[in-house]
Order: C-alpha cells, then sequence, then structure tokens
C-alpha cells in the first residue's frame, strides 16, 4: 500500500516499538532512587496478542468507498486497521502494550487527491459512517482515536498520499501544500526554494501540515517563526456540504475570519486537504545557547522581559529547577558533574536552564539580535554555560519520545500536559498544577517527578507544559493517569487561571473541560457550525465537542 510503513506500529516512536530507545543503567538507578522504580521490564505486546474486532464496515460503504479509491486503498485488515487505532498519548502506548482497550477502526481509507478527499467524505456522509482524518497520528489528545459515535461504523481516513508541494510564490512568499505533507519533507521541499516553514514541534519527525493546522500546533521556534495559525493564510477543506476555500488575502476586514474556524477544528468541521503557509527565508547562520537564571521567578522573569522588550529569541525555553535536575541527573557524565560545579561556584542555589536558539540568514543579523537579547539578559545577570549546553539541547530535541518508550519499558508512568496563562499568573497556576500533579500521583513506595518548563513566550503570556515521571500503578495503569490528569484538569479548569490546552489541542482528553473555557454559548457556536458542516455528525465522533 502506501510508504509509511511506520504507522503500523502506533505503540511506539521508534519504529521498532523502542528498541532503539535506551535507558542507561545510571539513569535507571537515579529513578530507583529518587522515585522507588523498582525497573521491572514491561515490555510491548507482540500485535498477535491484541484484541481486534472484525470490521463492521457494511458491504455497500465498502463497495462506494473503493469505486473512489479503488480496492487497493480500502484496507479492512488486522494490521492495516491496528496500524491506524490510536495516536502517542500515555494511554495510546499503554493500550498497544496489551492494557485496556483500543478502539480500532473498521477499515482505513487512502485517497490520493483532494477531489478523492471530498468523495470519500460524502460517502460516509451517505452511508452514516464516521470518518477519524488521520495526519500522523501523533495526536496525544486521543485526536485520533477511532470511535464509532452513534454510527454503525467508522474509517479512518489517511493522508498519507497527499503529499505533495503544490505551488510556491517566492514573491509573497507562500507556499501550498497538501494536508499529508510531513513536516521534514515540507522543510526539504521548501529548501530547495531557499525557503523554511520554521516549524519544529517536537514531533516534527512524524506530524503532518494538515495536523498541525487541525490542532493549532506550537513549534519549539514559536517566539520567532509564530504559532502554526499565525503561518496559515489559505485553507481547502473538504465537507460532507462541499468544498469549501478560504484565504485571498494577507489580511481582510471582510466580516470575521473564517479561516481560524478551520484551524483548530481537529477532523470536526472537514477534511483539510491543502494548506496555503507563510514562509520565510531559509535560514544559513544559527547560534544555540545555555544559561542558568537562580530560581523560577529569576527565571520567568527573564523571559518575560525578554518578550516584553521583542527581543526573544526564536527559541525560547526555560526549565524549571526540578525539570533542570532531571535533565542533568539523566545526561550524567563528568561534563554534568562539571556543570554542576560549576553553577554552584557562581553562587546558583536552584539552577534553572534557559536555552536560547537563533536561526538567521546573516552574520550580522545574528549579532544584531543576539545584542539586543542580551543587554535585557544581562541584568538579570544569567550564567553563561555557553554554546554547548545549546547545541547539545538542540541535538537532542526530538530524543525525548524514544526516551518515553525506554521508561515505559522500565515499568514508569511518565506523561506531558501543558497550559498556558497571562504572566500575572503563571507562577499560581503553576503551583497550583505542579500541586494537584503531586498529589495524584503519589502513593506509598512511589515519588513522583515533576518537572515544567517555559517553551513558547508571548508578551502577555506564556505556556507551561509538565513532564510527570513516577513508578507504574501495575494494577491500575490506565486508572492512574487518568486520575492524575483529571486532577490536573480540574485544577487548570477549576482555578479558571489558564487555557485546557496551549497547544495539544482538545481531542478526547479535554473536551469534558472546554466548555469551562468557552462557556455553554461557546459550546453552541461551534455546535452550530458543525451542524452546519457536517449534519450528520460523521467527521471524527467525539472530538472537539462531545
Ligand atoms: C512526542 C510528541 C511531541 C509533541 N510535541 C508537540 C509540540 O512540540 N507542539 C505541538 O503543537 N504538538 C506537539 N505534539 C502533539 C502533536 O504532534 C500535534 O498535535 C500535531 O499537530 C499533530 O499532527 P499530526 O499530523 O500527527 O496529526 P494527527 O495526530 O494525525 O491528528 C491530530 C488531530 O487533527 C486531525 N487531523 C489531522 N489531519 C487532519 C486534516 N488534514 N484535516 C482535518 N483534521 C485533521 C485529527 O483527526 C486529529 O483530531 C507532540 C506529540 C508527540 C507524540
Amino acid at each position: 500500500m502506501t510508504n509509511n510503513s511506520d504507522h503500523l506500529v502506533r505503540r511506539g516512536w521508534t519504529p521498532d516499538g523502542g528498541q532503539d530507545a535506551i535507558l542507561p543503567p545510571h539513569a535507571t538507578r537515579w529513578l530507583a532512587s529518587r522515585t522507588g522504580l523498582d525497573a521491572s521490564p514491561t515490555p510491548v505486546a507482540p500485535d498477535s496478542t491484541l484484541t481486534v474486532p472484525e470490521s463492521a464496515l457494511p458491504e455497500q460503504a465498502y463497495k462506494a468507498l473503493t469505486q473512489v479509491v479503488g480496492e487497493r486503498h480500502v484496507l479492512t485488515g488486522r494490521d492495516d486497521r491496528l496500524g491506524r487505532s490510536g495516536g502517542l498519548s500515555y494511554l495510546d502506548l499503554l493500550r498497544h502494550r496489551g492494557t485496556g482497550e483500543i478502539a480500532v477502526p473498521d477499515a482505513v481509507v487512502v485517497p490520493a487527491d483532494p477531489a478523492e478527499v471530498q468523495q470519500v467524505v460524502e460517502v460516509c456522509a451517505a452511508n452514516g459512517i464516521g470518518l477519524v482524518p488521520f495526519g500522523g497520528g501523533t495526536s496525544v489528545v486521543g485526536g485520533v482515536a477511532a470511535l464509532r459515535g452513534d454510527k454503525a461504523a467508522v474509517v479512518v481516513l489517511d493522508l498519507v498520499r497527499l503529499d505533495r508541494l503544490v505551488s510556491v510564490d517566492p514573491v509573497s512568499r507562500l507556499a501550498v501544500f497538501q494536508a499529508g505533507v510531513v513536516a521534514p519533507e515540507a522543510e526539504r521541499l521548501l529548501a530547495a526554494h531557499g525557503l523554511t516553514l520554521g516549524h519544529v514541534p517536537q514531533s516534527f519527525e512524524r506530524a503532518t501540515i494538515g495536523g498541525f493546522a487541525a490542532t493549532r500546533s506550537s513549534g519549539q521556534a514559536s517566539s520567532g517563526y509564530g504559532r502554526f495559525e499565525d503561518m496559515v493564510e489559505g485553507v481547502r477543506v473538504a465537507t460532507p456540504r462541499g468544498e469549501w476555500r478560504l484565504g485571498v488575502a494577507p489580511a481582510s476586514a471582510a466580516g470575521p475570519d473564517l479561516r481560524q474556524l478551520v484551524v483548530g477544528s481537529e477532523g470536526a468541521f472537514g477534511v483539510i486537504t491543502e494548506v496555503t503557509v507563510r514562509v520565510r527565508e531559509l535560514p544559513t547562520v544559527r547560534r544555540y545557547e545555555g544559561f542558568v537564571l537562580d530560581g523560577w521567578d529569576a527565571g520567568a522573569t527573564a523571559v518575560r522581559e525578554l518578550a516584553q522588550a521583542r527581543v526573544l529569541a526564536d527559541v525560547t525555553r526555560l526549565s524549571d529547577p526540578h525539570e533542570t535536575d532531571v535533565a542533568l541527573a539523566l545526561s550524567g557524565g563528568w561534563k554534568t558533574a562539571l556543570v554542576r560545579k560549576y553553577v554552584r561556584a557562581r553562587g546558583v542555589l536552584e539552577p534553572c536552564l534557559l536555552i536560547l536558539g537563533w536561526e538567521c540568514t546573516s552574520t550580522e543579523e545574528l549579532a544584531l539580535r543576539r545584542r539586543a537579547t542580551m543587554r535585557v539578559l544581562r541584568r538579570l545577570r544569567p550564567v553563561s554555560l555557553g554554546t554547548a549546553a545549546g547545541e547539545s539541547w538542540r541535538h537532542g530535541r526530538f530524543g525525548g519520545p524514544r526516551q518515553r518508550d525506554a521508561l515505559m519499558d522500565n515499568g514508569v508512568c511518565v506523561e506531558t500536559l501543558e497550559t498556558a496563562t497571562y504572566w500575572s499568573t503563571l507562577a499560581t497556576l503553576r503551583t497550583e498544577v505542579r500541586a494537584a500533579l503531586i498529589g495524584s500521583l503519589s502513593a506509598p513506595g512511589r515519588t513522583p517527578i515533576v518537572a515544567c518548563h517555559i517553551s513558547h513566550a508571548y508578551e502577555t503570556g506564556a505556556s507551561l507544559y509538565f513532564t510527570t515521571i513516577v513508578p507504574r500503578d501495575h494494577d491500575d495503569p490506565e486508572g492512574q493517569w487518568q486520575r492524575v490528569k483529571a486532577a490536573a484538569c480540574a485544577a487548570i479548569s477549576d482555578s479558571a487561571l489558564g487555557t485546557i490546552s496551549h497547544h495539544h489541542a482538545v481531542g478526547v482528553d479535554h473536551a469534558p473541560y472546554l466548555g469551562r473555557e468557552i462557556g455553554d454559548l461557546g459550546i453552541d457556536v461551534l455546535a452550530g457550525v458543525k451542524q452546519t458542516l457536517d449534519p450528520d455528525g460523521v467527521l471524527n465522533p467525539g472530538k472537539l465537542i462531545r
């Protein structure tokens, strides 16, 4: 079928289910002493042991779908369906390790182009079949779970064959991509024109242009390049009511910006088939540096002052003392020991690692921008760790997911969650979410690690990204995480201080909390849009709005 064979393994980031991910012995020992982990291996269950129900796709719908895309591209085999079951959240990965029930689609449909996508959508609507758009399948909020809702069957629509750069307008700095282009390929295609998108989330290696638009994604260089919604200039969308195209000018006063209804619609309003994005000149000079500030307040103040002086580096990332400590402990080695000693000798009691990265098109631009940043930063007396620390972060920035596989293999419950708020409430929100996480994760013999960083900064506020590590409750692994997630979401929602998601989207996991953020009226507005575009409710059942 397609060449996207690693889609077939949903249980881990690495194609072999985590075999490439290694947790060095010193890291395992440190985790054991810090958390109580007994390091009993919990290997991935073989696919053959997982329960996959027979396909319930009605014969009539199967025939109609094959008439659109051809028999080769309607996949009803067990492995193909299992391969498109769910995303990459901790719960998804657990389920593919044999814990809990996997929502398996009745078929996987792989259309060739936007016209075929439109027809597939219409066939599903006519036959009352649920349809789940599937890009890179990296959702961590249940966004690609093959839920049936009230439908007789559900198919996954895999966008892998929509893999073209349709056009480039170098004068306006615009590019049109088909939705299934994965990020590294998008960058490769743009580099041939001397251009870049500059969207680099940690899921970069797998996620797609359509997925970014559908989830309001935010990349590691968002301080310089903006969030993905800032990059979207136009969309082409397949809906049960027909094709919808939006975006004719860089700015418009022609009523509300309807593109923003599509961006973040998570497949519930239509299938995005093409995205017109703003692109920039390809950087030729880069510099990444590490600094240490003493304590969270000093670190957050530094990032705020950089943002408000509008001199943020393209990548600006601040780890709290806990995340800094975990990063140093897991790296180990004599170099790390030296860093700890050096920082202590400089009088820093609670080191917070700040990574700054500039991506520029000339050495002059780099010097100018760096000077402006440093002028503000120096006032806060950071300890410089130089480019080695910055380059080390850049080098390992996609490694987290692989380490997650290794941690899971060692019996760890490891997951992340994120929010955002204004500067004046950032410290309070961090404290409240941290307390909720620690309270719900702690148990006799299990001491959690809760680490946090700012990865996206704005003039008015910032994101907070939490990572939790705790020994797995082998008696109730799903329940363990569900209770933790509920406690954290309640802390965010009940306090009304932050958003339920800064960039992971709503999916299934955050849907119960959306109403508290946008109000009943907001939910009614979204339901009205859905009713207009998808009157039979076939698009991505159970996501965004319930
Ligand atoms: C290890 C890891 C790190 C991550 N890091 C980041 C990060 O740094 N920043 C960030 O923003 N996110 C991050 N994510 C979350 C995820 O990668 C993003 O949500 C990403 O935008 C999803 O893209 P995708 O192509 O994989 O979409 P999928 O996971 O396939 O789909 C996501 C949602 O969008 C819908 N969808 C997908 N394609 C389309 C389409 N063409 N039309 C309509 N709907 C569609 C799906 O139905 C689903 O609801 C991370 C995830 C993982 C696993």
